[in-house]
């Protein structure tokens, strides 16, 4: 069975590789694109990679998820630490999800340690840059086959 998986992103990260590299690193999310696509595919999984900076548009995508996906793994830029809509959005919908951040958001300014989305997921990778989202796919597969 082939799980299709919803992998969002917030705003600003259709900037990643230009915006501040020492903190998100040199890859563009197209390069991450690609990994999460070769790393789904030989992990039998299926990815649907979308990014945008829109709050109702991201709220829109988390509501149709349970019509074509198995789970959503969400990195919701700036939104993680203000939106409460995004949390009640996740909590609607019958779709297990995972929160993901590039960066350590508990290393760095205090108002980035708060998350509404936090309480919304089944569980939370930060720290490990790119890589985070191959993770991220790892533990949503380990989800989706154990439950
Ligand atoms: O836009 C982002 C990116 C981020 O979600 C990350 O991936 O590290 C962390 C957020 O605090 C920040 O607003």
């Amino acid at each position: 069975m082939t799980y299709n998986i919803l992998i969002l992103n917030g705003p600003n990260l259709n900037m990643l590789g230009l915006r501040e590299p020492e903190i998100y690193g040199r890859q563009t999310l197209d390069d991450i694109r690609a990994l999460c696509e070769s790393h789904a595919e030989s992990h039998g999984l299926a990815v649907d990679f979308r990014q945008s900076n829109h709050e109702g548009e991201l709220i829109d995508w988390i509501q149709q998820a349970p019509k074509a996906h198995a789970g959503i793994i969400l990195n919701p830029g700036g939104y993680t630490h203000t939106s409460v809509a995004i949390m009640d959005a996740l909590r609607a919908v019958d779709v297990p999800a995972i929160e993901l951040h590039l960066s350590n958001i508990h290393r760095r300014e205090p108002f980035r340690r708060h998350s509404y989305v936090a309480q919304a997921v089944r569980g939370s990778i930060c720290g490990f840059g790119a890589h985070g989202y191959l993770l991220a796919l790892d533990g949503m597969r380990a989800l989706l086959t154990e439950d």
